[in-house]
């Protein structure tokens, strides 16, 4: 397996959507093995096992799939179930991994007929290794060039059928001709607490955890709508359980464990609280320019607006706008203060209509 890229500094968070090498090998034991196993994405999962029974039914390979969703939503995990279900092999790789065409070439050659490539990151792939992929979905074959300049000579090299599974987290990135020559897109969703609920009791199975209802509740709704931060979160409520406790999970444990990680109620955790208490407290709500804002919690402005932003925009909590960056009124519900009262213009609306 090859995840060769560091997890950047600020994604090191307890709520962080990626992962690392290492946090993916403890992942491994976790991961459900074929279609009935894996929670949610009931869409997803319906168009994939026709697409897979279908496959089977011809004694063919199936078509290429390509998977996008945030990170930590289970695109890894699919692609080893296709595998698993078509009774295929499995190779993984990811665009950043592949820099020349020949790397590509040299994967694809090696390929047995019917295996599936997993192709992680599939958006951040070298432009000539895309071009080169485009004949290999299309036609199983590749040309590969040998020698330089006015002498070189496209040698053309078949390929055995083979399923390409892409993933992205921006599907919008990837050019129309590759987006055009996979036969089925799946779009993952972020998961609903109750799926997510779901997901840390299957977990805790695994991991010999004793949980109760509650207090795998406790967790999922912590937990982003993402079941790689709740498998996170689930690992440390068990060792607090273990070293504070007798070892059993209730709601009581779960939330007293994630208080200390100042995992809140919502799963925003330090950084998030901090850009949201900025924006509250000094720029009473705002609008305020990112740049201010950043000043204000001491981190960059990349910081903000890549890592605490997007979950503070998806949960409602916090609006871009022309103007800076406005909280909303759940925001103010959230950090439990009270906004301040703002006569509005004769014959104008607020920012929310009040
Ligand atoms: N639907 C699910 N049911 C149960 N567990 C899941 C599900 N989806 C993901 N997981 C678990 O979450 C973890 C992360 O999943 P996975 O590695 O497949 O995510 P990913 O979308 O490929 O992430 P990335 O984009 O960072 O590669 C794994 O441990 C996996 O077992």
């Amino acid at each position: 397996m090859t995840w060769d890229d560091p997890v950047p500094e600020t994604d090191q968070r307890l709520v962080a959507a990626a992962a690392d090498g290492e946090e993916r090998a403890v992942e491994a034991a976790l991961r459900p093995k074929d279609l009935g196993e894996f929670v949610g994405q009931e869409r997803v999962r319906e168009q994939l096992d026709l697409v897979l029974k279908a496959a089977r039914q011809r004694g063919g390979t199936a078509d290429h799939v390509l998977l996008s969703g945030a990170p930590g939503l289970g695109k890894t995990t699919l692609s080893m179930i296709i595998a698993a279900e078509m009774g295929a092999p499995i190779r993984i790789t990811s665009g950043p991994a592949i820099q020349h065409a020949g790397d590509l070439a040299a994967i694809l050659s090696s390929l047995t007929e019917g295996e599936v490539l997993f192709l992680d990151e599939i958006h951040r792939m070298s432009r000539p290794a895309e071009e080169m992929l485009y004949m290999a979905m299309e036609d199983f074959r590749v040309d590969v060039i040998v020698g330089k300049g006015p002498g070189a000579t496209a040698i053309p090299l078949e390929l055995p059928p083979f399923t390409l599974v892409g993933a992205t987290t921006r599907a919008g990135l990837l050019p129309p001709p590759l987006r055009d020559r996979f036969g089925f897109t799946g779009h993952m969703e972020f998961y609903a607490p109750a799926e997510l609920e779901r997901v840390v009791r299957r977990s805790a199975d695994l991991l010999d955890v004793v949980i109760d209802t509650d207090g795998a509740a406790e967790i999922a709704g912590r937990s982003r709508g993402t079941p790689r931060i709740a498998n996170r979160l689930l690992r440390r409520v068990r060792d607090y359980a273990q070293v504070k406790a007798d070892g059993v999970v209730t709601r009581e444990i779960a939330a007293q464990a994630l208080d200390v990680y100042e995992v809140d109620l919502r799963g925003l955790d330090r950084l998030d609280r901090a850009v949201l208490d900025a924006l509250l407290r000094l720029f009473g709500g705002g609008p305020v320019g990112l740049s201010t804002l950043a000043v204000a919690v001491g981190e960059e402005r990349e910081t903000v607006e890549e890592v605490a932003e997007p979950f503070l925009v998806r949960e409602g909590l916090l609006a871009r706008t022309p103007r800076g960056r406005i909280a909303t009124p759940a925001a103010w519900a959230h950090l439990g203060l009270v906004p301040p009262q703002q006569p509005n213009p004769p014959g104008q609306q607020g920012l929310f209509g009040q």
